[in-house]
């Protein structure tokens, strides 16, 4: 048993691709925690679009032994947080179990906006900071400038930052050393009653769901009946272990120990991250601050194939159990028959479930434009909360309608602040604050997310050339003119096009969103109207010109195997359609005409 004075929990932050996971790997392996043969880049990373993207999604964990300079065995347990925005929530949890952080921060770029973020976070949950300066290999490396932005940016002392080289070796010992004499010991109570932070869930196809847990005071033993306090569940522990990082399993967890339990557990929705774990049969005052994860961000997944739709079920479920924060319901579209309403923690959280749905279950995805969550207020003075553009009641019996609003953050050089401010402007953003750190502005706005879930990011990187860096906080609802705009095609609405919009800018928007759809929708053998409406009133008005459909004609005859050819690729683009009355509209049109162009 490990005594509490010879423990140290910590996690890692940093801004995307600074080189956290690398540094993770690097203290494992030098600690031989996991023998050189047996390493894979990136150890933690567990998931595959993980390891494609090379993001961090699910936070994850190891513990580490490690003699230190003194002579003394330590025990160190590394969490793992996601970096991305989407998961912010996640990473707060996962700090609240730890008492210290290493901050990482690339020598070659310096601080962005998510290194402001997850160390405000660390700094939130009381942690002592560690400030490391990682790629000195590199040569635009420039430590002592970026030390110097530590200090003015996130105003902590970084005089004694380690200089790190993550992926040759370089500093690795001293930052084994740091952790040790820095960061402090856990605090605790061994004879107390058994209080647990739950820290992560997921499920495992074998075991159920693995519950990670970080032991406050008292002892978890196998055989053990748990409780869980948000919803009173209780459990029979049958397996307790800790992560090296594969999994070991152990007798006991004692006070300032991070490790795992199962306990047959089928869904992970039964496992709320942040809860409060006991004894069955005793009552502890429970952690502060536990919420569960709301989502955001909601959008209709729809099979192309109708005939998918049990499948499609079949997949969600799947994905259900194992994601508490995502959730789903039925929905069904005039337009595009039967599927799923579901709700993600961000763009991220819906592109990464979009995913594996396409490629771990097969089957082909229609998406919806995403959608933030309104609340619309009604004339009787109750509110109802509108997940679904289409869903929106008639006017007449509406009052007002609030949207959710973010605070913003951005990094930029100052070379590309005149085109930040102006997407921000052009996004409804007010901007709260602007400061330098060096060559580098921080811009602060308050922005709808509506004018951020689509396609935000990707204007600002493109705007920026990638470097600029992002990271938002919801703050709130706010009242707003918006409106429903609803897009006609041959007369027929497609409800899955309609959308919320700014009153000033529905029709800029419908006319951007008509001419496109003129372009993605290839010509039928009649003339198309394409039209944007809000109500009655149609705001923009595009006609497709009819054409003659058979693609084989340009043939004149000749090759059989060529006009077989082009009669293939015309069955499979079909495929790909979905027939609004007498209109095949492309898949793509769906995402593409939402995009918007500045
Ligand atoms: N030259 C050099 N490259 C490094 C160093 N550390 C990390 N890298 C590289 O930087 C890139 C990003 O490193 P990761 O460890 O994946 O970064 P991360 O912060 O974990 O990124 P996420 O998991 O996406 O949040 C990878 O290509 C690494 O090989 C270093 O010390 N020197």
């Amino acid at each position: 048993m490990t005594p509490l004075s010879h423990i140290r929990n910590f996690s890692i932050v940093a801004h995307i691709d600074h080189g956290k996971s690398t540094l993770a790997d690097r203290l494992i392996q030098s600690t031989n925690t996991v023998a050189d043969r047996d390493m894979k880049a990136q150890m933690l990373d567990a998931m595959d679009i993980e390891r494609e993207r090379g993001i961090t999604i699910k936070a994850n964990t190891v513990r580490i032994d490690y003699v230190a300079d003194n002579g003394e065995a330590y025990v160190l347990n590394l969490i793992d947080t996601p970096g991305h925005v989407d998961f912010a929530y996640e990473v707060s949890r996962s700090m609240r179990a730890v008492e210290g952080s290493l901050l990482v921060v690339d020598s070659t770029q310096g601080v962005e906006a998510q290194t402001l973020a997850n160390v405000y976070q660390a700094i939130d949950a009381d942690h002592e900071i560690v400030p490391i300066l990682n790629k000195i290999d590199l040569p635009a490396a420039d430590c002592d400038r970026v030390a110097e932005q530590i200090e003015d940016v996130i105003g902590i002392d970084a005089s004694g930052a380690i200089r790190v080289s993550a992926k040759t070796g370089i500093g690795i010992h001293e930052t084994l050393e740091a952790i040790v004499h820095h960061l402090p010991a856990p605090k605790g109570e061994e004879n107390a009653d058994l209080k647990a932070m739950l820290v992560d869930s997921w499920y495992d196809s074998y075991l159920g769901v693995i519950v990670l847990v970080r032991i406050i005071d008292g002892r978890l033993k196998k055989g053990d009946r748990v409780k869980f306090v948000s919803n009173g569940t209780v459990h029979h522990v049958d397996r307790i272990g800790v992560f090296r990082p594969q999994m070991q399993v152990i007798d006991s967890l004692g006070p300032g120990e991070i490790g795992f339990l199962t306990a047959s557990i089928k869904q992970v929705r039964d496992t709320r991250v942040g809860d409060t774990v006991t004894h069955d049969k005793k009552t502890v005052t429970p952690l502060p601050g536990f919420k569960p994860a709301q989502p955001v961000v909601f959008c209709g997944l729809f099979p192309v194939d109708s005939s998918e739709f049990e499948d499609l079920r079949d997949a969600i479920d799947k994905l259900a159990l194992n994601d508490a924060s995502f959730s789903f319901e039925m929905e069904t579209s005039a337009a595009l028959g039967f599927g799923f309403r579901c709700g993600f923690l961000g763009l991220l959280h819906l592109e990464v479930i979009r995913d594996r749905i396409e490629r771990e279950y097969d089957i082909e995805l229609i998406t919806t434009a995403p959608s933030v969550v309104y609340h619309v207020y009604m004339r009787d003075g109750s509110m109802q909360e509108l997940h679904n553009p289409a869903d929106m009641p008639d006017l007449s019996v509406v009052d007002h309608l609030e949207e959710p609003r973010i605070k913003a953050t951005i990094l930029v050089p100052d070379d590309y602040l005149g085109d930040v401010l102006k997407l921000c402007q052009d996004r409804r953003g007010v901007q709260l604050d602007l400061t330098y750190a060096g060559s580098r502005a921080m811009v602060v706005y308050n922005l709808p997310l509506n004018e951020v879930v689509f396609d935000f990011y990707d204007r600002l990187k493109s705007v920026t050339k990638g470097y600029a860096s992002f990271d938002y906080q919801l703050t709130g609802y706010q009242t707003d003119n918006l409106v429903k705009m609803s897009v006609l095609v041959n007369d027929e609405p497609v409800d899955a096009l309609s959308m919320m919009v700014h009153r000033d800018r529905a029709e800029t928007r419908g006319r951007a969103m008509v001419e496109k759809l003129k372009d993605l929708i290839p010509r039928h053998m009649f003339k198309i109207p394409i039209q944007a409406a809000i109500g009655g009133k149609v705001i923009a008005r595009e006609t497709l010109s009819a054409m003659r459909k058979d693609v084989t004609a340009k043939c004149y005859g000749g090759d059989a195997t060529r006009k077989r050819k082009l009669l293939d690729k015309q069955k499979a683009g079909k495929k790909k359609m979905r027939q609004f009355g007498k209109v095949d509209i492309p898949q793509e049109a769906f995402i593409s005409a939402l995009k918007m162009d500045s």
